[in-house]
């Protein structure tokens, strides 16, 4: 409600049509009876973490794949990507001579944005995916179709993966987008003794590229939570539009709260980050800087394949450090696409993908994922850039 009593009206983008609002309404209310995925406890002792990264004594290392996918060998691909990013972490750690915080895109990554909300094989048009919490993968109508029930489907795999987190050697915490309302604002949980509200499905939330309209419910919800939240930050943002999340996200300037995943594109980060980080750090607020190499790098083959190439990536991360470096901001981490199999997604590497090799082993429901070899070749090099700094063009 606003002060004046009146509801305001949020936008609410990219949510699956659901067909049965009353079969929505119901698995709502299962949710709220359901246990806290994770512990206060550990969403503020990540917050703390993050708001050390943003003072420049920390980088955050945030990675797993572009969709997970339900049932147990998915999890087990889960254990060994986890198991990678902190490899990776420790590579990073290295070279910047810094404490890395290591977050899993894990444990309910299960919601996926799309820009377009059909799509057509051979002359048939469907829905289109949009993670595992909402439709199947298949392509057919019955898989396609929006199921609530797959909202309990994803917080019992999300309680799952998160048991096998908690029993690894190197635990790291879990993240993912907060895209689906009904999911997340069910599993917002405020603590009847310290009157403190926590988003419950994760310990990061990330809001997407395309939600972060200023007037949208994913910024509320934001707002309204103690946990860490990252937001995307592609091409076409501002610096007023950055300065006005920031005031809405994090009005009370709490450290460690707000992240900015920077996802520029290699040949457009030079062009663009340059003004949004001088007008952030005029507004002496603190953030986090994440440069998430992915998503603005992605190219789709003659044939029709989602692919980026490790020499884009590359390049986008050392331009984030040396950018940072000369406006004398702290380059706070990376934001990755991964797995720990022998994926034929991405391009180049020491061992390399070539084009001719990506209908191999093509296994992402979503978008290209470093291979593990791929992922070794990108911490060793942005460890590299960290270390030695990097010089713009
Ligand atoms: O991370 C995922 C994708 O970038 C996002 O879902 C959009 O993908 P699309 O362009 O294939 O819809
Ligand atoms: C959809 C994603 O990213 P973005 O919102 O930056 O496009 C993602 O991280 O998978
Ligand atoms: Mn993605």
């Amino acid at each position: 409600m606003t002060p004046g009593g009146t509801a305001r009206v949020l936008r609410a983008d990219q949510q699956p049509d659901w067909p049965d609002p009353d079969h929505l309404h119901r698995v709502a209310a299962t949710l709220r009876s359901r246990r806290a995925l994770v512990a206060q406890e550990e969403v503020d002792a990540l917050r703390r973490r993050l708001a050390e990264a943003a003072a420049g004594r920390a980088l955050l290392l945030q990675g797993g794949p572009c969709a997970e996918i339900f049932g147990a060998p998915a999890r087990h691909e889960t254990e060994q990507t986890m198991a990678m990013l902190g490899r990776m972490a420790s590579t990073l750690s290295e070279g910047a001579e810094l404490p890395v915080v290591a977050v899993g895109r894990v444990a309910g990554q299960y919601a996926k944005p799309r820009s377009r909300t059909t799509e057509q094989r051979h002359g048939t048009v469907l829905p289109a995916y949009r993670g595992d919490a909402v439709n199947g993968t298949g392509f057919s109508a019955r898989e396609r179709a929006a199921d609530p029930d797959r909202l309990l489907r994803a917080y019992d795999e999300s309680a799952a993966a998160l048991r096998r987190l908690r029993s690894m050697a190197q635990w790291c915490y879990s993240s993912h987008e907060a895209l689906l309302l009904d999911y997340e604002n069910s599993l917002v949980r405020t603590d009847p003794d310290t009157r403190r509200t926590y988003a419950s499905s994760g310990h990061m939330l990330w809001i997407g590229e395309r939600t972060r309209h200023p007037d949208c419910a994913h910024v509320e919800l934001a707002a309204r939570v103690n946990n860490p939240f990252g937001v995307k930050v592609g091409p076409s943002a501002t610096p007023d539009d950055l300065l006005d999340l920031i005031t809405r996200i994090n009005p009370e300037r709490t450290p460690g709260k707000l992240t900015l995943i920077t996802r520029l594109g290699a040949d457009r980060i030079e062009d663009v980050l340059p003004a949004l980080v001088d007008k952030v750090r005029l507004a002496e607020v603190p953030v986090l800087w994440v440069c998430d190499p992915m998503h603005g790098n992605t190219n789709v083959t003659e044939t029709g394949t989602k692919t980026r190439s490790v020499a884009d990536i590359v390049a986008e991360i050392r331009a984030f450090v040396g950018i940072h470096r000369q406006l004398g901001t702290h380059p706070g981490g990376l934001h990755l696409e991964m797995t720990a199999h022998a994926v034929t997604e991405c391009l180049g590497g020491t061992e390399p993908v070539r084009a001719e090799d990506l209908g191999k082993n093509y296994t992402s429901a979503c978008d290209p994922r470093l291979n593990a070899g791929q992922a070794a070749d990108v911490a060793s090099l942005a460890a590299e850039a960290w270390a030695h700094g990097w010089t713009r063009r």
